[in-house]
């Protein structure tokens, strides 16, 4: 396989880019003009064996996903993605054709989007494929995660705890029906990223947004650290997607810790003032994304859950933490 070979093979998976870019990829840098929006920029990178495996992900779905989850990080900023730039760092045992599949994926996403991919790096490695996306994008009102307020209503976008199900039933043998089976998996490798509530999020005022990666405990500790308030919220209020209960009715485990503490949802989880969410809440009906309170800021700080029988638990900032091992002896990170 040759470098320049490959990156003209890889470039001709994707579409045209629009009249905002003036050098797309073949120059030492791509040149795009704006509006005069802020602009958002952010970065993910995903590794084989640590993301990802090859009996976890197809190689198209692996460049839907790679491509899904830094346009869902410019989502929980209320903008919208314009550019991405894409580096592979790919081992000998990777051909051309596996990576045309993952740009396949990738142009699904760009076309969806409006992203186009401008341009990006190949180099060889004796480790494990990793793939890093960049997506600029562009945000009239940034959401930050440091705004919410105590009285603040604590809102998701969606349903949570599909994607680390569906890692569960590809790693694991489970009691979970066949059809379950494969909508949690179709949920682990194909994330929705919600640009369209996250745009909305910022035309309405919600002061703080934050997409669910790490798993929804994670995500409000960031919100309430960043913030300054304590978040509260209700067990039995949390939306799980239908397969989890399911799953998790058959191994005898609570559901909730799946969208607590799996990640890799992908879901906006915001805070807002009772009227910007009335108001959020009626546009996103109109555009069939469910959106549910579940809970609201006070003042404080921590971030805690109440059970339908009013006791309260204090959730931990656990979730999935590259660099915390977790002790299998104690159970605890
Ligand atoms: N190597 C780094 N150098 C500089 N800043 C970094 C670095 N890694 C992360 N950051 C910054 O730290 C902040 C938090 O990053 P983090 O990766 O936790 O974002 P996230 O959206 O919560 O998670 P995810 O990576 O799952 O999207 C971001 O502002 C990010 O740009
Ligand atoms: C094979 C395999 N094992 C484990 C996981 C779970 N996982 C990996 S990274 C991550 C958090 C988000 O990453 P980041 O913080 O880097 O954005 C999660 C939940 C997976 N997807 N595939
Ligand atoms: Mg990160
Ligand atoms: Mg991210
Ligand atoms: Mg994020």
């Amino acid at each position: 396989m040759d470098e320049f070979g490959l990156i003209a093979a890889l470039a001709k998976r994707l579409p045209k880019p629009g009249e905002d870019v003036l050098l797309g990829i073949g120059d030492d840098a791509a040149v795009f003009r704006t509006s005069t929006a802020p602009f958002v920029v952010t970065t993910d990178t995903m590794v084989e064996g640590v993301h990802f495996l090859p009996t976890t992900i197809t190689d198209y779905n692996l460049g839907y996903k790679a491509l899904a989850v830094s346009v869902s990080d410019v989502a929980a900023m209320g903008g919208r993605p314009r550019f991405a730039v894409v580096s592979l760092a790919i081992p000998a045992a990777w051909d051309k054709a596996r990576l045309e599949q993952v740009y396949d994926g990738l142009r699904e996403n760009t076309e969806r989007f409006g992203c186009d991919v401008i341009g990006g790096d190949v180099v060889s490695t004796s480790g494990p494929l990793v793939i890093t996306t960049t997506v600029i994008g562009e945000a009239e009102n940034p959401i930050p995660r440091s705004g919410a307020k105590p009285g603040d209503i604590l809102f998701v976008t969606g349903n949570l705890g599909g994607s680390s199900a569906g890692l569960q039933v590809m790693q694991e043998v489970t009691p979970a029906s066949g059809i379950a089976q494969a909508r949690l998996v179709e949920r682990h490798q194909r994330p929705e990223p919600r640009v369209g509530i996250g745009t909305l999020c910022a035309k309405f005022g919600v002061h703080a947004l934050n997409d669910v990666s790490d798993g929804l405990a994670s995500e409000l500790h960031e919100i309430s650290a960043a913030s300054g308030v304590r978040c509260v919220i209700e067990a039995d209020q949390v939306p799980l997607m239908p397969e989890v209960k399911e799953l998790a009715r058959g191994l005898h485990r609570d559901a909730l810790d799946y969208a607590l503490y799996g990640g890799e949802d992908f879901e906006l989880v915001g805070a807002a003032s009772t009227r910007a969410f009335a108001s959020l809440l009626a546009t996103a009906s109109a555009m069939q994304v469910p959106v549910t309170r579940i809970g609201r800021c006070d003042a404080g700080d921590g971030v805690v859950m109440r059970r339908p029988n009013g006791h309260l638990e204090v959730l931990e900032p656990k979730g999935y933490n590259h660099f915390k091992r977790v002790d299998t002896r104690s159970g605890r990170a």
